[in-house]
């Protein structure tokens, strides 16, 4: 870990600002920036810890002092006066240099923004042909859409226009024309009110569209990937795609195009008249409108920058928030409430810190937007004035001047507005489209073969594995075995020494890296894969239990034609019936993870498998605290292969238990990834290798 003492125009100023009470104690000047390595396993003494900036690579931490196992570590070019030395003005001086535009405070810290994996980046045009293809097939709600904003608009634009004939109609005498007017006026208000309903409606019913397809495409495309891109990615991170980033994406239709297109057609309608009204007039109206332009292009740009960021760190406080309410016993035990809370408060006062900068450049532009639209009315005013007083235009033009004066400006602030939304919703749909474009896994667009009877014969066939995340580090090592049908093996051996990857690779969970697995003489690659893992009952060490009752977990991932008693004979072959029956709605009774104990959750494993009367039956037994219910389990579950001939299948169990595979037909000694014995219990302890040493340690750990 590198703990780097930094310039703090960023955080430390930041949380001074928003907290005036909070000491600037954080100051260290930018020469003085200090990189320290520190062993990861050190510990940093909280106190002095005062903001820290966590990438998913490095820690930054402003402080002028930091310890390790209580060893101080000081900023080799800062004295502990330092700052208080350092003048106040000076501070102020450099502080205000950097909050000027373009200043250093207002970067999104390239550092804070290298660390983050951002995706490809995509264009506002090719965001917008996506999301096109998402909602084409409801097409008639976006044409409804577009006809009800444009009469909406027409309207809307007319009413200053026919507002100031009225009055000035009046003004004059013109009864006629009053009156007339006025009903047009009337008819405007409806048309618009009417048209710009539809238009909300129409609107919103398309984004509602494109979210529900979007978050369905998104979530299919994570569903169907391989397990190895889980290993990758975080639950938190998923699941904020899925929601935040999809409602940030959703609002491009629904809201900024919508807005957009209102106000880019009212601009045009409103600078046309104008040009009709006064060119030169028009002119400079059109000169601010553009240099307002560019202010909303900057502003924009940067809001799409931030908005990158502001994802990034959500999705990062949602994965700790996950982690720590998932592992909530744990931090219970271990009494890390505070030091978890602490994690979660890194990102959320990075949020924060970025959230303000994004506060402070809504004000500049905001400022900027006041300022130049007031300035159009004082110029229009002068300008205007003078040419009533030459008699070049009349009062009645300098005042629709004026009001469609208003229509220009402010339909370029909401265009400006919203397409500073579109920018951050670009921004967020980055890695929302990367995710949805991920090809599902091979082993889905297949088609494989579906055997008549699966017999339950397997091979591996030199095979050999490393994880994808761990290329450098073999797992499995040359595995050549050999199960027969209806053979009981059991795979034992040290922790870590492959045996639950031997399964996960039977599973198709990976695919070796080298040589094959054949079941009943067919590639593994070659079979449907649905249909075989339909065919394999697995129990796996830490099984977990969906938030249903006991009767839909049992039933889980079976067909419809599972009857009552298919069920209750399964949970009595994995000795669950019993436990059931004693819960106060038995079979109805609503679980879940947290809900029973290890074994009993095991054991409803165990009747799920079995009620799927797989071919092969894969046990792989539970470690520690579960193991003496485990045994009992397991050796219920062999009893019932061995004695009972509706019960035959191949069966491969993982056992830690060496007492619970006596009765195996051969058991296999896993020692790093290899196979280095095989044979019956008895010509294994004869044989006096690492089989006979497990089971030795063990009989002595029980006397
Ligand atoms: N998803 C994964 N990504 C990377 N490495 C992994 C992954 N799962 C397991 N490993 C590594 O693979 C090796 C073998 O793990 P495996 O779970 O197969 O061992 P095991 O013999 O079943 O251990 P145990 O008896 O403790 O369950 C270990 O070094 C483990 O750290």
């Amino acid at each position: 870990m590198a703990i780097s003492l930094l310039n703090p125009h960023n955080s430390s100023f930041l949380s001074h600002f928003s907290n005036p009470q909070k000491p600037l104690l954080h100051h260290i000047p930018s020469k003085t920036k200090t990189h320290v390595s520190i062993n990861p396993n050190h510990r940093l003494s909280p106190p002095l810890l005062l903001t820290s900036i966590n990438t998913r690579k490095k820690s930054y931490f402003y402080t002028k002092s930091a310890s390790v196992d209580g060893v101080s570590i000081q900023n080799p070019y800062s004295d502990v006066n330092g700052e208080e030395e350092e003048g106040f003005l000076q501070k102020w001086v450099s502080f205000i240099q950097s909050v000027v535009p373009g200043g250093s405070w207002w970067k999104l810290s390239d550092k804070e923004v290298q660390g983050i994996g951002f995706a490809k980046p995509v264009t506002v045009y090719s965001a917008l042909s996506r999301m096109w293809e998402l909602v084409a097939k409801d097409r008639w709600v976006i044409f409804a859409a577009f006809f009800a904003l444009t009469f909406a608009a027409l309207s809307e634009i007319s009413i200053p226009h026919f507002l100031a004939a009225s009055i000035f109609s009046a003004q004059k005498g013109e009864t006629v024309v009053f009156y007339r007017n006025a009903q047009l006026l009337v008819v405007l208000c409806f048309t618009s009110g009417i048209c710009s309903g539809l238009r909300s409606c129409c609107f919103g019913i398309a984004n509602m569209i494109l979210v529900k397809r979007m978050r369905e495409m998104l979530y299919s495309a994570i569903l169907f990937q391989d397990i190895s891109f889980f290993d990758g990615e975080t639950v938190g991170d998923l699941t904020s795609r899925l929601e935040s980033d999809c409602r940030q994406v959703s609002r491009v239709i629904g809201n900024d195009l919508n807005m957009i297109l209102r106000n880019v057609l009212q601009g045009t309608g409103a600078l046309i008249y104008l040009f009709i009204l006064s060119w030169p007039l028009a002119l400079t109206s059109l000169a601010i409108c553009l240099f307002l332009s560019v202010v909303m292009l900057i502003y924009g740009q940067y809001q799409k920058k931030a908005a990158k960021v502001t994802q990034e760190y959500t999705a990062n406080a949602n994965e700790v928030a996950q982690e720590t309410l998932s592992l909530m016993r744990t931090i219970r035990v271990y009494g890390t409430e505070k030091q978890e809370f602490g994690r979660y408060g890194i990102w959320l006062q990075k949020l924060a810190d970025v959230n303000l900068r994004q506060c402070a450049a809504n004000g500049i532009w905001t400022l900027s937007f006041n300022t130049l639209y007031h300035s159009t009315q004082v110029i229009a005013v002068l300008v205007g004035g003078t040419s009533i007083v030459n008699g070049h235009i009349t009062a009645e033009q300098l005042t629709k001047f004026i009001l469609y004066c208003e229509w220009l400006i402010y339909a370029t602030w909401w265009v400006g507005d919203n397409l500073s939304n579109l920018m951050q919703s670009v921004g967020a749909s980055e890695k929302v489209f990367q995710l949805m474009d991920l090809l599902p896994s091979d082993q889905f667009l297949s088609e494989g073969v579906k055997l008549q009877n699966l017999k339950g014969h397997i091979d591996f066939d030199n095979v050999s594995f490393h994880y994808p995340s761990r290329v450098t580090a073999p797992v499995l090592q040359r595995i050549n075995l050999s199960i027969h049908q209806n053979e009981v093996v059991a795979i034992v051996g040290l922790s870590g020494s492959g045996k639950s990857t031997l399964v996960s690779l039977l599973l198709r969970l990976y695919e070796p890296t080298n040589g094959q697995i054949l079941i009943d003489g067919f590639p593994l690659n070659e079979l449907d894969i649905k249909w075989l893992r339909r065919k394999i009952g697995f129990v796996g060490q830490e099984p977990r239990l969906f938030r249903m009752d006991i009767r839909s977990n049992i039933r889980y991932g079976c067909g419809q034609d599972i009857t009552e008693e298919d069920v209750i004979f399964a949970a009595k072959q994995a000795y669950a019936h019993d436990f059931i029956m004693s819960l106060p709605n038995g079979y109805e009774t609503i679980v879940d993870d947290d809900l029973l104990s290890g074994g009993q959750k095991q054991r409803i494993a165990i009747a799920r498998a079995i009620l799927r009367d797989p071919s092969i039956l894969v046990l792989d037994e539970a470690t520690s605290a579960l193991d003496a219910e485990s045994e009992h389990n397991i050796k219920g579950v062999l009893r019932a292969v061995r004695n009972d001939s509706k019960s035959r299948r191949t069966v491969i169990i993982i056992a830690h238990r060496l007492s619970t595979i006596q009765a195996a037909d051969r058991i296999v000694v896993m020692s790093g990834g290899r196979i280095v014995e095989m044979g019956q219990h008895r010509e294994l302890l004869q044989a006096d290798g690492l089989y006979a040493r497990l089971t030795n340690k063990q009989a002595d750990a029980l006397t």
